[in-house]
């Protein structure tokens, strides 16, 4: 099982998401950015640290969201989401290939990483759209 940490990134309003680059476990998937928490690393500071080094912006966790474990065929991941503000950086692209920032009530839009889909729903149902199957 590995540790994983993701980002929910707000800004104006809007969540970030990107798209996993080519050469990428998921490749082509949507996702909230994040990775890998290290060996004696505090969630928050591994989210930090990833977005940094994956999308060269400065961000601060805030409250923790929710979690959720997925047995993908090859890894099981337990993967914790933040919700984190976006400070200041323009982002650049190394991991991922395509970013947007996106309204909430168009989340179902975009084709999460499996794991990630019971976060979109809880997501979704905190703001108010409840009517989704
Ligand atoms: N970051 C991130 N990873 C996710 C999400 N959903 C999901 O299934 N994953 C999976 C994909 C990968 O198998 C694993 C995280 O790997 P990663 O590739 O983002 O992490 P990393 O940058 O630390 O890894 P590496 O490529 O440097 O080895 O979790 C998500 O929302 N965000």
């Amino acid at each position: 099982m590995i540790d994983v940490v993701a980002g929910i990134i707000w800004k104006d309003g809007r969540i970030l998401l990107a798209r996993r680059g080519k050469q990428k476990h998921l490749a082509g998937k949507w996702e909230f950015p994040g990775g890998k928490i290290e060996l004696g690393e505090s969630a928050e500071i591994a989210l930090e640290r990833e977005l940094k080094e994956e999308l060269s912006i400065q961000t601060r966790t805030e409250d923790f969201f929710d979690l959720n474990i997925h047995h993908y065929s090859s890894v099981s991941i337990k993967l914790q989401a933040y919700n984190s503000a976006y400070i200041s950086g323009e982002i650049c692209l190394s991991d991922h290939d395509k970013i947007e920032w996106v309204e909430i009530q168009d989340l179902l839009k975009y084709d999460f990483a499996e794991a990630d889909i019971p976060l979109v729903y809880k997501l979704m149902q905190k703001f108010g759209y409840k009517d989704i199957n």
